[in-house]
């Protein structure tokens, strides 16, 4: 594998060339064709009548070069216009975006050797990367979701710390866990991010800078373009649904990116390729979880890279953990719905660590369970004759869901909320319902039947092919809906938006207490990338809609973000179907001969 890829898994162009394969129209394409465009494009922030440093000639002493005169008088103008060069072009923004997953078989019993079954989801970070002038020389973050803005001076961060020997590391190189003296060495400048904000705020604020720092002075320099990351995310955050691993994720790519550390995406990349990019972002996205998690087990930005479902297994901690992508797995419509009850996993876990002490052979026995749980949708999703679209492998995955929910009940780490989401959901008869993660809050998933139920007399029931039944409210009887579930669908869904009419009842119903609905699908793309940032949303003719960095802070929402630069295209006729622009490594693609 090259080391020195480029973005279209072909060979690179000397800089200031056009680089293969990248859609010459849209402002962002135009900007590198024709360098006359940098100075006034809206990407830099170059003062008019000011020389950018890049203008000055070649013959310029380098001090100089570095620190460009101000022009004082019409004379000093004159003689800096006499010097300027052209400007060579700026680097288009770009963005990449990155999902978040949920446990689907396995949580608890995973910290405890047994293997866990974990998807991506269609909710996603998204990055954008914009750069400044050369002579504006520092680096920003912009992180809207938790109010946080913070710029560093680019040279004076600890460059000398991360590049001595012993402690220089490379874009290729495996790192499990971070440097304690690195750590001390960006101390001062995670410090002065947001310092008056209250403690639980800064945290997060500290978190994130943290995870920004140690991946930007490992894998940048101190010669790096001065940019701008942008991020927003339709993922709530600490609901148990890897938020973080997401925007660590979304950082990695977009600095090797930057260094030109990875080869692709594109539609003839290799099997092998595809996996070793992903591999590449994902030992990056390690780190910064790192950074924000203290000791991870390493699924979340394993699944939030690779994208599809892992079976993921940790025997020995001292040890890589098992990891096998599971290509087979089906894009189930998923029903997520969040308690918005604050939980810690690290509580969590020690409740059933304390439970193991008090009754160390049942809590054996529960999660032995769990891992035959998770082992038997394991052989199902990987038996020759597996078929996806069949009612009866739907059914067998779905029962798995509620019996992983009763033995984590039975270990403790349910909540009286999700417990009141499992029984209104119940009550509906649309699908099999557990909790996801740490238990404790978060969020519960669904798993959708094929068909929705129907209404007879009062109640509502689910064996009928009509299309819009209406629900009823039979949280006070004891109807038991889910118990007899005609799979009489396909349970691939055709579109991300469910189209049960029975959904939106069940929103309202939700809402009214307090949880929150997504709905979302299970086991899609990994990491994506948008280069240039620059869309087509059917307007071809005008070059495609370039997203610059004020237009992507003011999408409105969720719902904004992913009408703006959303991966899902609007008129997919598909689940794979992404919108014009976005690409995938996808290993599970064999290319043509
Ligand atoms: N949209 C975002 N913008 C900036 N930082 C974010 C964003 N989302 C997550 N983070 C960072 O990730 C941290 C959240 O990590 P946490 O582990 O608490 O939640 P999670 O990753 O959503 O849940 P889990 O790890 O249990 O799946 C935040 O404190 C913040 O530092
Ligand atoms: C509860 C747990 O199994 C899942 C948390 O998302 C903890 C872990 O695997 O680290």
């Amino acid at each position: 594998m090259a080391t020195n890829g480029s973005l279209d898994g072909k060979t690179r162009d000397a800089p200031g060339k056009t680089p293969a394969g990248i859609p010459e129209s849209g402002a962002a394409a135009r900007l590198l064709l024709d360098p006359r465009a940098a100075s006034t494009s809206s990407h830099g922030t170059q003062t008019p009548g000011r020389p950018p440093i890049d203008t000055m000639p070649d013959t310029m002493p380098a001090q100089f070069a570095s620190e460009p005169p101000t022009a004082a008088s019409p004379a000093a103008d004159g003689l800096l216009s006499a010097l300027r060069k052209k400007s060579s072009p700026m680097m288009p923004p770009f963005m990449v975006s990155a999902p978040g997953k949920v446990i689907v078989y396995g949580e608890h019993a995973v910290v405890h050797g047994k293997a866990a079954i974990a998807a991506a989801i269609s909710l996603r970070s998204y990055l954008h990367v914009s750069f400044l002038s050369k002579s504006n020389r520092t680096v920003k973050l912009r992180f809207p979701d938790i109010h946080m803005e913070h710029t560093w001076d680019i040279d004076d961060l600890p460059w000398d710390s991360f590049s001595k020997p012993g402690k220089k590391k490379y874009y290729y190189d495996l790192v499990t866990s971070l440097d304690p003296d690195l750590v001390l060495a960006i101390q001062p400048f995670i410090d002065e991010v947001s310092p008056k904000a209250p403690d639980s705020i800064r945290k997060i604020h500290h978190a994130s800078a943290c995870s920004f720092l140690y991946l930007f002075l490992s894998l940048a320099s101190r010669r790096t373009p001065p940019c701008v990351y942008t991020l927003r995310s339709t993922i709530p955050i600490g609901a148990g649904l890897g938020s973080s691993a997401s925007i660590s994720v979304c950082l990695s790519a977009a600095m090797l990116m930057q260094i030109r550390a990875l080869s692709g995406p594109h539609q003839d990349q290799p099997p092998q390729e595809c996996e070793l990019n992903i591999e590449r972002i994902n030992r990056w996205a390690f780190v910064g979880e790192m950074c924000i998690h203290g000791n991870p087990s390493g699924v979340d930005n394993t699944v939030s890279s690779g994208g599809k479902a892992v079976l993921f297994q940790r025997r020995d901690y001292d040890k890589p953990p098992l990891v096998i992508p599971l290509r087979s797995f089906p894009e189930l419509p998923l029903l997520l719905v969040n308690t918005r009850q604050s939980r810690s996993t690290a509580t969590e876990v020690a409740k059933v660590a304390n439970l193991r002490n008090v009754h160390p052979a049942l809590t054996e026995n529960i999660l032995n369970a769990i891992g035959m749980v998770t082992e038997s949708a394991h052989k199902l999703l990987t038996s020759p004759g597996f078929d996806p679209t069949s009612h009866a492998a739907l059914k067998h995955l779905g029962e798995l869901v509620t019996i992983n929910h009763g033995l984590l009940v039975s270990l403790g780490v349910s909540h009286p909320k999700l417990e009141r989401i499992r029984e209104i959901i119940d009550h509906t008869g649309i699908g099999w319902t557990k909790l996801t993660g740490a238990g404790g809050g978060g969020c519960a998933i669904t798993i959708l039947k094929p068909q929705p139920p129907q209404q007879t007399n009062g109640h509502t029931s689910i064996n009928s092919h009509t299309s819009s039944p209406h629900i009823h409210d039979s949280s006070s009887d004891d109807s038991d809906a889910s118990s007899e579930v005609d799979c009489a669908a396909s349970i691939i869904s055709t579109s991300t938006k469910l189209k049960y009419k029975i959904l939106d009842s069940l929103e309202v119903k939700l809402a009214n207490e307090g949880f929150e609905k997504f709905e979302t699908t299970l086991a899609g793309d990994g990491v994506g990338i948008l280069w240039p940032a620059v869309l087509h949303n059917g307007n071809e003719e005008e070059g495609g809609e370039e997203i610059d960095q004020e237009k992507f802070l003011n999408a409105a929402g969720t719902t904004g973000i992913e009408r703006l630069v959303g991966v899902a295209s609007s008129r997919r006729k598909n689940d794979r179907e992404v919108r014009e622009g976005w690409k995938f490594w996808r290993p599970w693609e064999v290319p043509e001969p």
